[in-house]
């Protein structure tokens, strides 16, 4: 039996440049993976299966998890089953790339079950296939992504900082977002080169004179619960981003008081967690039994 860790991530910063033809859009991201994480078992069986503890994760081919293994399954040529198990600890549709991470964490677990031996590269081939943000999830840590947000260039990231997290009990659809942005109108650009300059200092204290989301803009007007979770972040001295499409909002560093002080104040439905910055994967993300 494996088991793997399957973080979440939030973008430092989430530009969009241009719209190709085929309705995706050009980006420019800062990504950075979260200590939050989901739990994936895959054990070896006759049939391909996933099961999820959430009610909102279909268990069938609609799982991004099941979606990787059957195209990995199909690629490969090989004839092998697993049962693969979530145990889900991101919040779903929030930004926070659960799903795409359930799924790269998937292939890199059947590639060790199935003894595949593929290279990350040739995974990621694969990845992109499955959703823009899964080649990304793969590696995990600091990076910059370009393209459709499958273009990653790995970045030196601060060794430690915490992140104060909320997602209000809304499920935001990332097509419906970037559908609704109007390009011309962007106002806010974020400072990308600016920003990987301060990361490799490994400095972030000040970075919220560089980053931004221009999502926001797509997104708040669509979802008022957004602008409320800023305010509330606002009313606690606290400078906030939302993370991805949304609806999860996000500060770093915040002092202990103010972020028990926030906490406190949620709404029931509401997430909230204090997590911090997650280095790239590494041996210790997955476990063999
Ligand atoms: C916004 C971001 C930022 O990291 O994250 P989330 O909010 O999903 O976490 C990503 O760009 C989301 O990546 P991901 O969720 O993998 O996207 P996909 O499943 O491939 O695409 C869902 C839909 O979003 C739109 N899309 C996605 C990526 C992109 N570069 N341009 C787009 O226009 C397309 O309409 C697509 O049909
Ligand atoms: N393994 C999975 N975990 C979470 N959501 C999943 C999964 N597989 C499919 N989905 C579906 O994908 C959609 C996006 O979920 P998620 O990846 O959590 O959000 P986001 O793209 O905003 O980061 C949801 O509507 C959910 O039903």
């Amino acid at each position: 039996m494996l088991t793997l860790k399957a973080r979440a991530k939030i973008n430092l910063a989430l530009d969009v440049l241009a719209k190709r033809p085929d309705g995706y859009h050009e980006v420019d991201m800062i990504m950075q993976s979260l200590e939050l994480a989901d739990g994936i078992r895959i054990e070896p069986a006759a049939e391909l299966s996933v099961a999820c503890d959430h009610p909102a994760v279909p268990g069938d081919e609609r799982n991004l998890a099941f979606r990787a293994a059957l195209l990995l399954r199909e690629s490969s040529g090989i004839t092998a089953g697993a049962r693969i198990v979530i145990d889900k600890k991101i919040p779903v549709a929030a930004g926070l790339a659960g799903g795409s991470s359930d799924a790269a964490a998937t292939l890199l677990g059947l590639n060790r079950l199935w003894k595949l031996e593929w290279s990350e590269e040739r995974l990621a081939a694969l990845a992109v296939r499955i959703g823009a943000d899964v080649p990304y999830c793969l590696h995990g840590g600091t990076a910059r992504a370009t393209g459709i947000g499958e273009k990653l260039t790995p970045l030196a990231g601060p060794s430690d900082c915490r992140v104060l997290l909320v997602t209000p009990d809304v499920a935001v659809p990332t097509a419906r977002i970037y559908q609704s942005l109007r390009l011309a109108e962007i106002r806010n650009h974020p400072r990308v080169d600016r920003l990987v300059q301060r990361l490799k200092w490994g400095a972030v204290a000040g970075i919220e004179a560089d980053w931004g989301n221009v999502l926001e803009e797509a997104a708040l007007p669509q979802f008022p619960v957004i602008a409320q979770v800023k305010e509330l972040f606002g009313r606690f001295g606290l400078a906030s981003l939302m993370s991805g499409s949304g609806p999860s909002v996000f500060a770093l560093n915040p002092p202990a008081e103010a972020a028990a002080g926030l906490l406190a104040r949620l709404p029931g439905n509401w997430f909230g967690c204090l997590t911090r910055f997650q280095a790239a994967r590494n041996e210790q993300d997955a476990s063999v039994k």
